[in-house]
């Protein structure tokens, strides 16, 4: 397929995966965003300028995940590869457990669409194969691409999702450690199999959590609980796993976010003063933590034409 335009601006948000039993299934876009603009130019120059998280950190050519995912998505769909100028301003936090991978590389596979002389040739689910060929798991990507909360599984066709009912009083908190740990450290504690009854359980809290999330905030702490991944990580994030803790004993749905060590509070219709009030008693034990309530996007993967900002 030929190109159709040379210049693209893509605005991706944060992803929160797991919500606790959902473990590489569910997920959760959030109000905080990383940018790019993509100028394709005429010689094969590939130059990459990054602002904000990553800055000065990440790959500057052509290994950057970004211009990775959109160059082989250029080749998926038959159009050539040519020389770009890349201008990234990411605010999503690195290895902290918010989706920056999967924003990098969904914002690279939306950018690449944007270009074709036929984006709705290349459909969502196709976007979410690629994304989750890039990710290993398609938990971030599905509400990366498509805003508010999803249900992602992979079946013989590939990686599908569908969008999960979410009742508008449910508000997310995040906070963020100052450490960052990869994900592939996180998964590395993980067991090659766990307990029938553990399964079982997860499962059924799963289940619980589509009911919880649509309209039934009230049933969020119990639909949150899980037994399969988030325990197994506390030897990896301690301070982590001891606030989940400490908040859940107080009746908030906290959950480690996507693989940590991110912690996210879900809250439902009178719990912001009360998670304010515990925040402010812990305040000691979370110094070096930053606190956000971000909006739940609701839009997923932007691409427009034009400039940023
Ligand atoms: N915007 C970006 N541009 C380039 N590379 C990025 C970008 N965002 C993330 N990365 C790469 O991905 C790594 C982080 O990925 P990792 O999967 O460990 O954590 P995460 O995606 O932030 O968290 P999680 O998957 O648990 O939500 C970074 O260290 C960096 O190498
Ligand atoms: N489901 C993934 C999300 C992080 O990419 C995990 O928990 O490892």
């Amino acid at each position: 397929m030929r190109l159709g335009a040379d210049h693209v601006v893509v605005r991706v948000p944060a992803t929160s995966a797991n919500l606790g039993p959902g473990f590489d299934a569910m997920g959760l876009a959030l109000g905080l965003y990383d940018e790019i603009e993509v100028r394709l130019v005429a010689s094969d120059e590939i130059r990459v300028d990054v602002t904000g998280e990553g800055a000065g950190e990440v790959p500057d050519g052509e290994d950057h995940l970004v211009v990775r995912a959109l160059r082989h998505t250029l080749e998926v769909a038959g159009a050539p590869l040519t020389g770009m100028h890349l201008r990234c301003a990411n605010r999503i936090p690195h290895g902290r457990g918010l989706g920056s991978s999967a924003a990098a590389v969904v914002s690279g596979i939306v950018a690449a669409r944007g270009l074709l002389a036929d984006p709705q040739a290349l459909g969502r689910t196709t976007m979410l194969g690629i994304a989750t060929a890039f990710e290993g798991h398609p938990d971030n990507a599905a509400p990366a691409l498509r805003g508010g909360a999803t249900l992602a599984w992979s079946g013989p066709a590939g990686p599908r999702a569908v969008d999960l009912e979410l009742d508008p009083r449910i508000a997310a908190t995040v906070l963020v450690p100052d450490v960052r740990l990869a994900t592939s450290r996180a998964r590395g504690v993980l067991p090659e199999q766990v307990p029938h009854a553990d399964a079982a359980f997860t499962a059924g809290r799963a289940a619980l959590l589509v009911e919880a999330l649509a309209r039934r905030p009230e049933l969020l702490l119990d639909a949150t609980e899980d037994r399969i991944h988030q325990d197994y990580r506390a030897e990896v994030m301690a301070a982590t796993a001891e606030l989940v803790r400490s908040l859940r004993a107080e009746g908030l749905a906290a959950t480690v976010s996507g693989a940590g060590p991110t912690v996210l509070v879900l809250t439902g219709p009178g719990q912001q003063e009360p998670l304010d009030a515990l925040l402010a008693d812990l305040v000691d034990d979370v110094a070096g933590w930053r606190r956000a309530d971000p909006s739940i996007d609701t839009a997923g993967a932007v691409c427009r034409s034009g400039s940023m900002n």
